[in-house]
């Protein structure tokens, strides 16, 4: 069943090797108990398969990696060497337990305390809201120093019960327990790949631009105020290209109000960073992220310099190249400073006439092409929290890309007139040219159709979608992406 072994070194994130873009799911497995019960031992033994001749004390965490093959399909068993020491641990606790597949539980068979701080042991995992779904098993090491031995098995094997966990004897130091030693793994590995889908490789690299990143603040937490828009940005690039940034900030103090917005380029990145940041502590403060449909970018005031205002409407996201002619129409990528004052007084005026949200948003969509927006319904919550003026948008934009559109749509007509204008100046046009019109005639109705389809698989998306949200049922929809992404 098994194959090639990994080593220690830092946690292998999602992107940071340059294999080829596979579904390999990746399950994290921690690996807990008192200090020198033979964690370590334990999981070079899984990961290398030997004992190593000398050992020190684990510092905050070591990463050993195995790739195994379960059923015809590869598996990366990531175990997590923790530290027994609680002063060597402190810092580390809330990673280790953070997104967990699994928790192996280690005491040592020739030390009766080691055994009766299980009891401990299980109670941080639990303080750690690890779900119940999240298997456990009980480890016994050093069996083979059989004289030494101070915790009976029916002693183990009734606390084990008691606790819902599978009970291994093992000894990592025994070459002959090693196959025990790889059970311990591989029956946390089966049990896992049997639950449902799990991590992120499965997630589709969806170009996402309308996901986004919601920093909220709360009582107990919420970005440091003075974390600028480049520090937000620096700390959660890591999963994934930040495109846009809206740091909401106080209106006359331009200070932070502690929360944020933040596009990633694509879905993938936006669970990866949910799921990774999501309880982390950021000098001090906790960190709390929230997955939700829309990006919203930051509402325009008076007293934004044409800098600011630009760079918001383009995102900060390196420039793509645009997917498709209608991608190109964007006329507000490279505005001059005073082509945007302008368009800022029309667009006052058309604040005063149209206060209704589901158009604004339409509009959006069409004045920021490279971000996406979905249509939604207003988010009184952001409203709560966000300063400055409503921003609405030009309908001269709105005419220009449909003028754009309708002109394009002209042009293809000509395109394909003057094709068949050529068609019917030959003089033999004979069975096969024949076949070809016809064919011509049913890619043009089967690529219109799919078309009508697509949008038609949009808006009923939209509508379900702005029809479900309300201020907090942002919680809903992260449970959804949740349910897709983890089993
Ligand atoms: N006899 C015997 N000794 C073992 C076994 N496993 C580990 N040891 C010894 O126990 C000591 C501690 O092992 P470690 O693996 O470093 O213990 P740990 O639980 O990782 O300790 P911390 O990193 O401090 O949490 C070392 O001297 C190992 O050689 C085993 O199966 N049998």
């Amino acid at each position: 069943m098994a194959a090639a072994a990994g080593g220690g070194g830092r946690p292998p994130g999602p992107d940071s090797s340059l294999e080829p873009y596979v579904q390999t799911r990746i399950f994290k497995i921690i690996v807990i108990g008192d200090s020198n019960v033979g964690k370590t031992c334990l999981t070079f033994r899984f990961c290398g398969g030997t004992f190593p001749d000398k050992t020190e004390a684990t510092i905050g965490v070591d990463f050993r990696e195995k790739t195994v093959e379960i059923e015809g399909e590869r598996i990366k068993v990531q175990v997590w060497d923790t530290a027994g020491q609680e002063r060597f641990r402190k810092s580390m606790v809330e990673h280790y337990y953070r997104n967990v597949h699994a928790v192996v539980f280690v005491y040592d068979v020739t030390k009766m305390t080691s055994f009766t701080n299980l009891k401990m042991w299980i109670e941080e995992c639990n303080g750690h809201a690890v779900p119940p779904l999240v298997p456990k098993v009980l480890v016994g090491n050093k069996c083979d120093l059989k004289d030494l031995i101070q915790v009976p098995s029916s002693m183990a094997l009734k606390f084990a019960d008691a606790h819902n966990m599978l009970l291994f004897e093992t000894s990592a130091k025994d070459p002959k327990e090693s196959q025990n030693v790889e059970s311990i793994f591989m029956c946390l590995a089966c049990r896992l790949k049997a639950q449902k889908s799990l991590l992120y490789r499965d997630v589709e690299r969806r170009p996402g631009r309308g996901h986004r990143l919601e920093l909220t603040r709360d009582a107990n937490g919420g970005l440091p105020y003075e974390l600028t828009e480049g520090d937000v940005i620096c700390v959660f690039s890591q999963y994934g290209e930040v495109v846009n940034i809206n740091l909401v900030r106080d209106k006359k103090t331009g200070k932070s109000k502690g929360f944020c917005f933040l596009c990633y380029e694509d879905q993938r990145s936006t669970i990866l960073a949910v799921d990774n940041f999501n309880g982390i502590k950021i000098k001090g403060r906790t960190i709390r992220v929230d997955h939700v449909a829309n990006y919203r970018p930051p509402k325009d005031s008076d007293d934004l310099d044409e800098v600011t205002k630009t760079l918001h409407a383009k995102g900060c996201g390196v420039k793509t190249p645009p997917h498709s002619s209608s991608d190109s129409l964007s006329e507000d990528d490279d505005v001059p400073a005073k082509k945007q004052k302008d368009k800022e007084k029309s667009r006052q005026e058309r604040q005063k006439q149209s206060s209704q949200s589901v158009k604004r948003a339409a509009s959006a969509e069409e004045a920021y092409p490279r971000i996406k927006i979905k249509k939604e319904k207003e988010d009184p919550a952001y409203d709560r929290y966000a300063s400055g003026s409503h921003q609405s948008w030009n309908g001269s934009e709105r005419k220009h890309a449909s003028r754009m559109q309708r002109e394009e749509e002209e042009q293809r007509h000509q395109r394909q007139s003057e094709r068949r204008g050529e068609k019917s100046s030959q003089e033999h046009r004979g069975q096969n040219s024949l076949r070809e019109e016809r064919e011509e005639t049913g890619r043009k109705s089967e690529r219109h159709s799919s078309r009508r389809e697509e949008s038609e698989g949009t808006r009923s998306r939209d509508q379900r979608e702005s029809s479900t949200r309300e201020p907090h049922s942002r919680h809903r929809e992260r449970g959804s992406t949740r349910d897709s992404s983890h089993y």
